[in-house]
């Protein structure tokens, strides 16, 4: 098993990795492909600096991530394996997803659009994540393309959890990014529950068979009016199954939205996945 879980008080440290190529840019830093001396064990590393995460005020949002993801185990996770840092740097050790980033999948597939059976198999794959984020207090706040990875087996992994809070919870820093998967209740700065991560999933689905999110609007006045009337319309492509379970997770009052096991247990996704 990999030395990071059997010997919870080994002194990692960069010495005990060999780095490879850059596989892009994180929020805060630079992630890297690395290989674990020892056992070979290939793993992604992502790099933070320090001076960046004192001037961005985000030491509390960078230690509640690890917090967070070093308890979460679940297949459609992305597991947190160990951390360590030097004077300049802290590193975490992730795992890593052989496909990359699912939103570039998602603009390079025909049409921009995934078709139905990947559309339903990873609505269930993140409905299935964040069930599981549920069951242990916490809410993900932040479910979009941008934030999935796919592994080689094409299996999609929830790989950042930066918002992610224990609920119930008022958002505090501003949020940066875009405004097309904010809830009513988050646009209305209302107090929120896990019920956020139910209305993003809806957003998700539409974005996964559409190509382009429901309230997408050319100025965030615009978009902001969409989400809070709920002005949803499927183009004629979208099959009646999937509309079905979009319309039940896009609805204004939050506990009326599907629950997650209904999501996965929905017909349209059932028959799909
Ligand atoms: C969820 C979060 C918001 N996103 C991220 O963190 C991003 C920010 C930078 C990379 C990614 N982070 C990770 N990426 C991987 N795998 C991976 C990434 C990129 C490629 C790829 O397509 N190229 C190298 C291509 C190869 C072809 N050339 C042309 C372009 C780059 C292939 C595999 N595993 C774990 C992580 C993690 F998360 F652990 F760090």
């Amino acid at each position: 098993s990999h030395e990071c879980y059997g010997n919870p008080d080994y002194k990692w440290s960069l010495d005990d990795f060999e780095l490879g190529k850059r596989l892009g840019r994180g929020k805060f830093g630079r992630v890297y492909l690395a290989r674990e001396r020892k056992t070979g064990f290939i793993v992604a590393l992502k790099t933070l600096l320090k001076k960046e995460l004192v001037e961005g005020n985000v030491e509390r949002q960078i230690l509640r991530e690890i917090e967070i993801q070093t308890h979460l185990k679940h297949p459609n996770i992305l597991q947190l394996l160990c951390w360590f840092h030097d004077s300049h740097r802290i590193y975490l050790v992730v795992e890593f997803a052989g496909k990359g980033e699912l939103y570039k999948y998602l603009k390079e597939s025909p049409g921009g659009h995934f078709n139905e059976h990947l559309a339903a198999k990873y609505t269930y794959q993140v409905a299935d994540a964040v069930n599981y984020c549920h069951q242990n207090q916490v809410i993900h706040r932040d479910i979009k393309p941008e934030n999935l990875l796919l592994t080689i087996t094409d299996d999609v992994k929830l790989g950042d959890f930066g918002w992610s809070v224990h609920s119930p919870s008022l958002r505090r820093n501003t949020m940066c990014g875009t405004l097309d998967y904010l809830p009513p209740e988050m646009v209305e700065h209302k107090v929120y529950g896990k019920f956020v991560d139910h209305w993003c999933l809806g957003v998700l689905c539409y974005e996964f068979l559409v190509g382009n999110p429901p309230f997408e609007a050319a100025c965030s006045e615009e978009t902001y009016k969409r989400i809070t009337k709920i002005d949803l319309k499927f183009p004629e492509s979208v099959p009646e199954g999937a509309q079905d379970l979009i319309s039940k997770l896009l609805v204004r009052s939050s506990h009326n939205r599907l629950t997650l096991a209904q999501v996965m247990n929905h017909f349209w996704i059932v028959a799909n996945k």
